[in-house]
Formats: C-alpha cells, sequence, structure tokens
C-alpha cells in the first residue's frame, strides 16, 4: 500500500516568525500520513528544529545539484540535510514560467536530491493552451521521461511525482478529481512504460491545483491519487489539518 502524501508548499509567504506560529497551532491527527511543509529558505532551521519529534516533514521549494560552488544565491542539497530538511519540490511550474527551469535542470535537482537522501517532489503539468490542444498528456509524458532520465527503479520510487495543472493553480478552479484520475493513471502508465508494473504500482502521485476542504475528499477517492500538493489551503493551520485529517482517513478505509 502507497503511503499518503499531504504536502503544504507555502511558495513566497510567512516569515520565520509566522512559520513557527503556524506550527504551534497546527493540530496534527495524521497518522500514516506523509506530512510536509515546503516553507522558504530562512524559516527551514528553525521549522526543521520546531519539528523534530513530531510527524512533520520540512521540505525546501528548490535546490541546486552541485553540493557547493560558485552559484550566487543558491543552496545546495548538502545545506538542506546539515539543517534535517527530508524534502524538496523541483520543478514547480512557477520555477518553470518564472526561474527558467527546465527539463534538464529538473533531471539534475532530481538526481541530486535523491543521491543526498532528500525525496524529490517532482512536478508536472499542461498549461491551459496545451489542454485546449489535447496536448496534455504529451506534456506530462515528456516531462516525467525527461524528469527521471538516469534514474534506477529504486530512485524512482522514492521520488514523489505531483500532477499540478497550470491553469488549476491559485486559480481557485480545481481540475474535476475524475479528470485529474485519468491524468494520474496515465503517468502512472508513463511510469511502468520507462520501468515496470511494480515501480508505477510504488511511486506515490499527488494532484495540486485549488485543493482545498471542501474538494479532497473527491481527489482521494480516486485510488490513482496518492495526496495533494497544497498551496493556498495549506497557509491556514485549521485547514491544512482537515486536509491532513482526510489523507489519514482514506488510509484507514483502505
Ligand atoms: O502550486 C500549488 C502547490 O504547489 C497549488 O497551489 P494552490 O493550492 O494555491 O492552487
Amino acid at each position: 500500500m502507497r503511503k499518503p502524501v499531504m504536502a503544504g508548499n507555502w511558495k513566497m509567504y510567512k516569515t520565520v516568525e509566522e512559520a513557527l506560529t503556524f506550527l504551534s497551532s497546527f493540530k496534527d491527527s495524521g497518522e500514516g500520513v506523509e506530512t510536509v511543509l515546503c516553507a522558504q529558505y530562512l524559516s527551514l532551521p528553525s521549522l526543521a528544529k520546531a519539528a523534530e519529534g513530531t510527524r512533520i516533514n520540512i521540505g525546501a521549494q528548490n535546490l541546486h545539484w552541485e553540493q557547493e560552488g560558485a552559484y550566487t544565491g543558491e543552496i545546495s542539497p548538502v545545506m538542506l540535510k546539515e539543517i534535517n530538511v527530508s524534502h524538496v519540490i523541483v520543478g514547480h511550474s512557477e520555477r518553470r514560467t518564472y526561474f527558467a527551469e527546465t527539463d534538464e535542470s529538473v533531471n539534475r535537482k532530481t538526481k541530486s536530491a535523491l543521491d543526498h537522501g532528500l525525496v524529490p517532489i517532482v512536478c508536472v503539468g499542461e498549461t491551459l493552451e496545451e489542454r485546449e490542444r489535447e496536448q496534455t498528456q504529451n506534456v506530462v509524458r515528456h516531462q516525467v521521461v525527461e524528469a527521471f532520465k538516469g534514474l534506477s527503479s529504486d530512485e524512482v520510487v522514492q521520488t514523489i511525482l505531483a500532477y499540478e495543472p497550470v491553469w488549476a493553480i491559485g486559480t481557485g478552479k480545481a481540475s474535476t478529481a475524475e479528470d485529474a484520475g485519468e491524468v494520474i493513471r496515465f503517468i502512472r502508465k508513463t511510469v511502468a512504460d520507462l520501468y515496470d508494473q511494480q515501480v508505477a504500482n510504488e511511486v506515490r502521485i499527488l494532484y495540486g491545483g485549488s485543493v482545498k476542504p471542501a474538494n479532497i475528499e473527491s481527489f482521494l477517492a480516486i485510488p490513482d491519487i496518492d495526496g495533494g500538493l497544497v498551496g493556498g489551503a495549506s497557509l491556514d493551520p485549521d485547514s491544512f489539518a482537515q486536509l491532513v485529517d482526510a489523507a489519514a482517513r482514506r488510509r484507514v478505509s483502505q
């Protein structure tokens, strides 16, 4: 059975103080859920310390693939590991759009994260224009193939994929659970084609894009969807707790 994941992506929200306030008021009842909070770099050391001994994992939103070097403004996987960060988002569409993230850099970052014992949460997803041109499957297949280039089966199983259709991010206009399920099944099939059915059965694939307490149950009702990558609704501790609870209930009912 795949362990459900509920990951918050706080993007460029929350000062260090606000991040710590969130953690102190977050009521975690997500037994059996891999709960992750991905915060801006500056709050990671204090968040990781405050989360010690809890079920909460702390993640970054980006990394550089090199361990160190002349890369002004960048953060390496070694630096993230040093402060007990466990997860890292790779290839979020906002980074692809605004910060020139390419399939090649996504691949390097994914490899490097795995080499250093970090769990990469690799994001894929089509734009509205691509969806309207019926290119969704081509786009996500290409992104998955490129992200996984050179990765072993074991490495793929340790990776978390997140299907985030760009048109559903921050718009309040989530995909329907059926549509998301269809694309996620296709992604799983792509992994089976690249590796084998067992790897495809084991890799966790999340849905992201306007997930909130009111719609999470519908996504979790789809067997292929293993959880959520959540922006806006992860910023409030009560709302995020409801999402984690929903994932915990799904696990129990499986
Ligand atoms: O980009 C997202 C998570 O990475 C989704 O953001 P929203 O949940 O705010 O739509």
